[in-house]
């Protein structure tokens, strides 16, 4: 058995558009995901952090075979993701879970939680004799903390907190390899975060799940992440454990991004500002797609697009973080950024 759980491909996903211009739109294509390449291990916890618009969604919707790549592929246990609903999609489903970043919105306001904590076994196992699954639902809510007297209570009944908490046991009911959790606690207060991010590494050691963990907050993702993956406009910039990525980044836009984030200690030190927004997906800049906003950047960035250079465990697209040696170094930090 390989240790590889699910991997991309050249993963793409592009969208046609229409811009304004002439009677109908001028049509043009958005790159909402372009080409991306990454394993994901059993057990293991990949973070997928980037400004919004950067493809992380997209990214997720493909793994989970939501939507169809544009090309690539995107590999479960060695086998191509299907993405119509034949029965292998259904069994699949079994063995690979969602959690979404608003759970009113996963879940039914007319059901008791229990009954939708249960869905998987009546959806999945509909021989498991009823005073089974009253069981086994009850012991999935004891294991996210919720109290048996909540059993009956609908969604609009429970907190944020406890809501997200409902979407867990229901998403772990069929003991999946792998959770795909898009910005999991985002829509909840921070303390609120802190307790369901507790929560989830407690499950993690428990059950060993595997997750692609989305977030643009990289104080959840550290906090999470075995691995961390970097995306911009679609591609992946950067890759490496989270105390590298986070303590010593090596694109620019990773470092800019890590100088943002505020730390217990300091609000954000050495602030790179980085010039506009990013691009637009629809006309991804020439040569590197971060040069214009890049505070390093040269001659070279304009014209050549840097590939995804791979180097013990570390990866960087950044032909200032990569010497002619193969070696990886950190782009020189912020030549000329506004540093506030
Ligand atoms: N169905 C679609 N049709 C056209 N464009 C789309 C579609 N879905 C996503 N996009 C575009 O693809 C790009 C990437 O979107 P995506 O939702 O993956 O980004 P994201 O990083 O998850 O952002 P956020 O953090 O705001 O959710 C965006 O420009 C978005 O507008």
């Amino acid at each position: 058995m390989s240790d590889v759980l699910l991997s991309a491909r050249a993963l793409a996903r592009h969208y046609p558009v229409r811009l304004p211009g002439g009677l109908l739109g001028r049509p043009a294509t958005l790159k909402a995901v372009d080409g991306v390449d990454f394993d994901l291990a059993r057990g293991e916890v990949l973070g997928l952090v980037g400004e919004s618009g950067c493809g992380k969604s997209t990214t997720a919707k493909l793994v989970l075979g939501h939507v169809p790549p544009s090309s690539g592929e995107v590999r479960f246990d060695g086998a191509p993701v299907p993405t119509d609903r034949r029965a292998d999609w259904r069994r699949l489903r079994r063995r690979m879970q969602m959690i979404y970043q608003d759970p009113l919105g996963a879940l039914d306001r007319r059901l008791p939680i229990v009954a939708q904590i249960g869905e998987p076994f009546d959806i999945h196992c509909p021989d498991m004799p009823r005073p089974e699954r009253r069981e086994r639902a009850a012991a999935l809510m004891a294991s996210v903390g919720l109290r048996p007297d909540q059993a009956g209570s609908y969604p609009h009944e429970l907190s944020g907190g406890q809501r997200q908490r409902v979407v867990i046991a229901r998403a772990l009911a069929l003991d999946p390899e792998l959770l795909v959790c898009d910005e999991p606690v985002s829509a909840l207060d921070v303390s609120i975060q802190a307790q369901v991010l507790n929560l989830m590494s407690d499950l993690r050691d428990r059950t060993g799940f595997a997750a692609l963990f989305i977030s643009h907050d990289l104080k959840v993702v550290r906090q999470m992440a075995d691995r961390v993956v970097v995306m911009y406009l679609g591609r992946i910039v950067e890759e490496g454990l989270p105390d590298q990525v986070f303590h010593a980044p090596l694109h620019p836009y990773t470092q800019a991004l890590v100088s943002a984030a505020p730390t217990p200690h300091r609000r954000a030190r050495n602030r790179i500002v980085l010039p506009g927004d990013p691009p637009n997906p629809v006309d991804v800049p020439s040569g590197c797609p971060f040069h214009p906003r890049c505070p390093a950047a040269v001659a070279r960035c304009r014209s050549e697009v840097p590939s995804l250079v791979r180097d013990a465990g570390r990866a960087v697209a950044c032909h200032l973080a990569q010497s002619a040696g193969g070696d990886l170094s950190p782009a020189p930090r912020a030549l000329k950024a506004k540093v506030a």
